[in-house]
């Protein structure tokens, strides 16, 4: 029998084309959105046979999350309207998401280590983001997936990311603390549900943690980690509770999944939550080194280089003749319409060979001295916040400590902002992600014409991946406000961070000490 649903307009906007599957709360619809001139999005509408109050209320609150955290994680499907048919049946509309679900991807073979990492670290952003929560009327709630599972990952081709993962399904995900009894009911997916979750209890990030877990496994042996008698209720309760998952050599002797890994998806799988790691940030940070070490961002930032860039920063032609960032620095002057003063600025500085991401600092002769002659006690903190609305900035932080100088334990900080509606403040960003690296100049109070000192830095590609993700959705998010409120709250929010960063040189430098003779 046809669908009566294919054809119809709903709210005079949205005209659906074609059914794309179905999921345990609902079916998925092509639509075009007439009025944006027949854009391709996808609507989800309630299942018929649960349209009770409860579980409209839940559909509203899915959109809801949804529509929230996708303006916050380029990783969770975009949700842009919600609605209801003329037969009072809820519906909310997304981004149409053309690609192969993570079961199709798992499905064909095991994924080559960087791109298990870069899918990993994905996945992990947005779910990070998720736990991290929404904010509603001032209050922060965390959200938890509660059914993160391969059919719930899309992998879609972006022409200038590579692959790209976004989470769909906040389905039965909750306002962790909305009333407890509104998710009384089992709700879930068997093989990826954590203990406690099979036990009904109240859950945070750590389920979404065993699950993920449950998913790494996947990815990297092809192989599910635990197997049950039956597929029932009872045979996974018993299953995740009191089964060992399997050591990866023994089910998948071909995988070659270095241990480190193999260690961290396990604890992932810990029985007690208190045995796993307590957030998705400890597992990126765990992931951080391996990624460095098979090299799995740079691959995406290169291409991201070759292809989304709509003006590539391109390297000329080595010109023999040309100078070297380094030369370039040494030759250049403290810019006329600037104060003599200690003040620090971003620059994009364009030489003959290349261009670099820069940061021009004024400072006394004296500390400049004191930072070249103490090379080897300087430590570096480099950081970036950003923030979204009222408008998009990024704050850029280098943490300059030199023993020499900073006797008090207050590093110097060297701090900028980049508005990213303006086009330096996206050519720098992408400066910063493609180059891998940053210069400082510094220039002395006494003598400003000439550059006094230069120093790189590197980024991690942790740092890099995050500016990327910002660099891309700062492109979606709109200004409702002033960039001067932003960079104030990003102050505020810097402020919070600071005792943390002088922690972490003070720690540095007890380590450097030690081994310095
Ligand atoms: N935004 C989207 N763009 C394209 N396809 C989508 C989109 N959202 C969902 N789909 C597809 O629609 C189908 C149904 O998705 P849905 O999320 O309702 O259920 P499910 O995840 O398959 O199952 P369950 O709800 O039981 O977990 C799936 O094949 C999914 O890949």
């Amino acid at each position: 029998m046809a669908d009566p649903r294919i054809g119809q307009l709903l709210s005079n906007r949205y005209q659906l084309i074609q059914l794309i599957g179905r999921g345990a709360m609902g079916q998925v619809y092509k639509a075009e959105d007439v009025l944006l001139g027949g854009v391709i999005v996808a609507v989800k509408f309630l299942s018929q046979t649960l349209l009770t109050r409860k579980m409209r209320d839940r559909f509203r609150s899915e959109a809801r999350t949804c529509a929230l955290l996708s303006t916050k994680s380029m990783h969770i499907v975009r949700v842009m309207d919600y609605g209801v048919d003329d037969q009072e049946v809820p519906y909310y509309v997304m981004e149409y998401l053309e690609g192969n679900s993570l079961s199709d991807v798992i499905g064909v073979q095991n994924l080559p280590l960087p791109r298990f990492l870069s899918l990993a670290r994905q996945i992990c952003a947005g779910l990070q983001c998720a736990h991290q929560g929404i904010t509603i009327e001032g209050t922060t709630y965390p959200i938890i997936h509660r059914d993160i599972k391969p059919s719930n990952i899309l992998v879609i081709q972006d022409p200038g990311f590579g692959e790209l993962v976004k989470i769909l399904d906040f389905g039965i995900s909750k306002l962790l603390q909305s009333d407890a009894s509104q998710t009384s009911s089992y709700m879930g997916t068997l093989a990826y549900s954590s203990p406690e979750q099979m036990e009904g209890r109240e859950l945070d990030a750590r389920s979404d943690i065993y699950s993920l877990g449950v998913l790494l496994y996947e990815m990297l042996t092809g192989k599910m980690p635990l197997k049950a008698d039956t597929h029932s209720f009872g045979g996974w309760y018993k299953t995740h509770h009191f089964q060992a998952p399997e050591p990866f050599e023994a089910i998948s002797p071909s995988a070659k999944v270095p241990k480190i890994l193999e260690s961290l998806v396990m604890s992932c799988l810990a029985k007690l939550p208190q045995d796993r790691p307590d957030t998705i940030e400890d597992i990126l940070k765990a992931l951080e080194p391996l990624e460095q070490r098979y090299n799995a961002t740079r691959q995406i930032s290169h291409r991201i280089g070759e292809a989304l860039l709509r003006r590539p920063v391109v390297t000329p032609p080595r010109d023999p003749n040309g100078l070297s960032p380094d030369e370039a620095c040494q030759l250049t002057t403290w810019p006329k319409n600037k104060p003599i003063a200690q003040i620090v600025f971003p620059h994009i500085l364009e030489t003959k060979r290349e261009t670099s991401a820069t940061l021009w600092v004024m400072l006394s002769q004296q500390e400049i001295e004191n930072i070249q002659i103490g090379k080897l006690y300087n430590q570096f903190f480099k950081t970036f916040l950003c923030i979204q609305s009222p408008h998009p900035v990024i704050m850029w932080v280098t943490a300059l400590y030199n023993q020499l100088q900073h006797k008090d334990g207050n590093p110097r900080w060297l701090k900028c902002f980049l508005d990213l509606k303006t086009e330096q403040g996206q050519k720098l960003t992408r400066l910063l992600i493609e180059k891998e690296s940053y210069y400082i100049l510094f220039f002395a109070i006494e003598d400003p014409h000439h550059c006094a000192y230069v120093m790189p830095l590197q980024t991690t590609p942790m740092q890099r991946s995050q500016l990327l993700e910002w660099m891309l959705a700062s492109q979606t998010w709109a200004s409702v406000g002033n960039a001067a409120t932003s960079k104030e709250l990003l102050k505020t929010e810097f402020e919070k961070a600071k005792p943390k960063i002088i922690a972490e040189l003070a720690n540095r430098d007890s380590q450097i000490k030690t081994l310095l003779p």
